[in-house]
């Protein structure tokens, strides 16, 4: 029997593209191209999506304006609005800002939590302690996730159990839900498995999400081995937007329009209008002046010009 017939009914893209894709452009995003952006992708029916990172602006300066992009997003019911939080500073800011979901982040190799976060993985749990615990006074979710999990750019191979034993530590701050992520997209499907079945043995793999990047074009192979597994969430970035400031060379997300494409092509529901999303990577695209890095964007979009009788762009 296909091992496509048990693969789950129901799936939850997560839109990072707001702060994952836009957290590496040399020249600032203004604010109101992220407003815009995140409404279309609220609009577009995907339901939560990555919108702000309350981290310290000299690390990372895109995302100094996060507070005025939460101010200024159209709220649409349902969607729940994300937002990076690497310690209490951060939390009260996005407390403030209302976020729905704040995340915690660390990393499976040492060298990398202290490249992206300046301590080590047991002072980053430690850091995000009283952020778990305000979390939950707030009734707020707590989301947590681990970098470098297939493949650290410092340190090399990253092994299963140290990613499990994070997943473990993360676990039992209370996060709701776990994203492993392969923030160099060097991961092939026989590692993602391996890591997600030892990271299973420390919290539910239906409540663990996978974070591809597509460095090495392996992004839909990796998704669809999880998927194999019965993860049921991902995350991707409209138009494959992005890249990590700690990871040089790594590239965007598995672009958000590919993994609709993929899923819709399986029958997996998700909710989500791919035309609305293929027109907001568009918009974003043009308004970055960057190439649309998604195949099935650039294919819809090529596919819809030829309807209308347009000359194809080969953007
Ligand atoms: C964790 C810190 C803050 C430690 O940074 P630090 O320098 O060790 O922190 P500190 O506590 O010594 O503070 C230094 C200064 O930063 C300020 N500060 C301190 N915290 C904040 C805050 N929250 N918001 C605003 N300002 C803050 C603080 O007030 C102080 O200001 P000063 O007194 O010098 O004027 C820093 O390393 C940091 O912000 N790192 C974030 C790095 C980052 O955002 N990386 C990209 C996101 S992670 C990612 O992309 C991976 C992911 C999630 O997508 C998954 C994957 O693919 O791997």
């Amino acid at each position: 029997m296909s091992t496509l017939n048990h693969l789950p009914k129901f799936v939850e893209v997560v839109e990072v593209g707001p702060r994952d894709g836009l957290q590496n452009e040399a020249n600032p995003v203004p604010v109101a191209v992220k407003v815009d952006l995140i409404d279309r992708l609220s609009a577009a029916g995907l339901p939560n999506v990555e919108a702000a990172a309350f981290v310290s602006p000299k690390w990372v300066p895109q995302m100094a304006g996060s507070s005025e992009v939460m101010a200024g997003i159209r709220r649409r019911p349902g969607t729940v609005y994300s937002a990076l939080v690497p310690n209490m500073k951060g939390m009260e800011a996005a407390l403030a800002a209302g976020v729905g979901e704040v995340v915690v982040f660390s990393a499976a190799s040492e060298a990398f939590a202290q490249k992206n976060i300046n301590c080590s993985i047991a002072e980053s749990i430690e850091r995000f302690r009283p952020v778990a615990e305000a979390a939950k006074s707030a009734g707020v979710k707590l989301r947590g996730s681990i970098s470098v999990a297939l493949g650290c750019p410092y340190q090399g191979a990253v092994e299963p159990s140290a990613v499990a034993e994070v997943v473990r530590r993360m676990a039992d701050l209370g996060c709701d839900c776990i994203d492993i992520a392969d923030t160099i997209g060097v991961g092939t499907p026989g590692a993602v498995q391996a890591v997600f079945e030892a990271s299973a043995a420390a919290f539910p793999m239906d409540k663990l999400a996978g974070h591809f990047h597509d460095t090495y074009g392996q992004a839909l192979a990796n998704i669809l081995a999880a998927l194999q597994m019965g993860v049921a969430s991902f995350h991707s970035s409209v138009a494959g937007l992005g890249g990590c400031p700690y990871a040089k060379g790594a590239t965007g997300n598995v672009a958000t329009e590919d993994v609709l494409y993929l899923l819709h092509g399986l029958g997996i529901d998700t909710g989500v209008n791919l035309r609305a999303v293929v027109e907001a990577g568009d918009f974003i695209t043009r308004a970055i002046n960057r190439p649309n890095n998604s195949r099935a964007g650039k294919a819809l979009l090529a596919k819809w010009a030829a309807e209308q009788g347009e000359p194809a762009c080969a953007a």
